[in-house]
C-alpha cells in the first residue's frame, strides 16, 4: 500500500513548521526527502513511525507495527554479537531457523558474516552502521526509514553502502523513506525525491 501525508500541520510550542504539507510516499520504492538542518525531515520520519502524534492533517497506510528505523548512529547493543543484535529484533517474530537463514542472508548482503560474532566495540563506525542498516531489512516490515545513516562515513564506503541499500530493497521489495541533507546521496539514491524548504516549510517533488 502507498502512504501519503495529508494536510500536515506541525507546530512546536506555537512555531509552525509545517502548515498542511502533503507527501505521496510509493510503495516499493525509495522515496528521499532532502533539505536544510532543522528544516523538518526527523519531523516527518517521526510523523511516520509514530512516534510523533502531535499533528494535524493525515498520514495514512502505515501499519506501526512493521516499521524500522535507521538512525543516524548505528544503536547497537553492546553486549550483544553483530548476529544477536539482529536477532534480538526477531525473537517472536519468526521461528529459530527462519531467524538464521535472514540474519545469514542480510550480513551477506553488507559483508559482515565474518564479523557475526564480533562485539560492536570490535567494529568500526561504517561496520556498526551497516549492522544496523542489515537489522533494518532483516525486520519483518514493510517501511525502512532512514534518518541520515551516513553521518562520518567516507565517501568510498558510502557508494558501497547506498549500493548495498538498493540491492536489498530490490531484492525484498520494502519501502524507504530516506532523509538527508545531501543533495548527491538523495540524487544517487532516490527513486523519487522530495525537498523541504521555507519557513514554514513547503516540500516540493523535484523527481
Ligand atoms: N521536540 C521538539 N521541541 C521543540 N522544537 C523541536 C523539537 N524537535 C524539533 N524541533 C524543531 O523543529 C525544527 C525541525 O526539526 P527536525 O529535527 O525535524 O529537522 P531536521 O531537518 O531533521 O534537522 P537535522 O538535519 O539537523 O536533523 C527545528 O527547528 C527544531 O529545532
Amino acid at each position: 500500500m502507498d502512504i501519503e501525508i495529508k494536510g500536515l500541520v506541525k507546530k512546536y510550542d506555537g512555531e509552525t513548521i509545517f502548515n498542511g504539507i502533503n507527501i505521496y510516499i510509493k510503495k516499493g520504492l525509495i522515496t528521499v526527502i532532502s533539505g536544510a538542518s532543522g528544516i523538518g525531515k526527523t519531523t516527518v520520519l517521526n510523523i511516520l513511525s509514530g512516534i510523533d502524534s502531535e499533528f494535524e492533517g493525515l498520514v495514512c497506510g502505515v501499519d506501526k507495527s512493521r516499521v524500522a528505523y535507521v538512525f543516524q548512529e548505528p544503536r547497537l547493543l553492546d553486549h550483544l554479537t553483530v548476529s544477536e543484535n539482529i536477532r534480538f529484533v526477531l525473537d517472536k517474530k519468526m521461528n529459530g531457523r527462519e531467524i538464521d537463514d535472514v540474519i545469514s542472508k542480510v550480513l551477506e548482503s553488507v559483508e559482515l558474516k565474518k564479523q557475526k560474532d564480533f562485539y560492536p566495540a570490535q567494529l568500526s563506525g561504517g561496520m556498526k552502521q551497516r549492522v544496523s542498516i542489515a537489522r533494518a531489512f532483516a525486520y519483518p516490515g514493510d517501511l525502512i526509514l532512514m534518518d541520515e545513516p551516513f553521518s562520518g562515513i567516507d565517501e568510498k564506503l558510502k557508494r558501497q553502502m547506498m549500493d548495498d541499500i538498493k540491492k536489498l530493497q530490490r531484492k525484498q521489495g520494502k519501502t524507504i523513506v530516506f532523509v538527508t541533507h545531501n543533495m548527491a546521496e538523495a540524487d544517487y539514491l532516490g527513486d523519487e525525491h522530495y525537498i523541504i524548504e521555507g519557513k514554514p516549510s513547503e516540500i516540493i517533488k523535484i523527481k
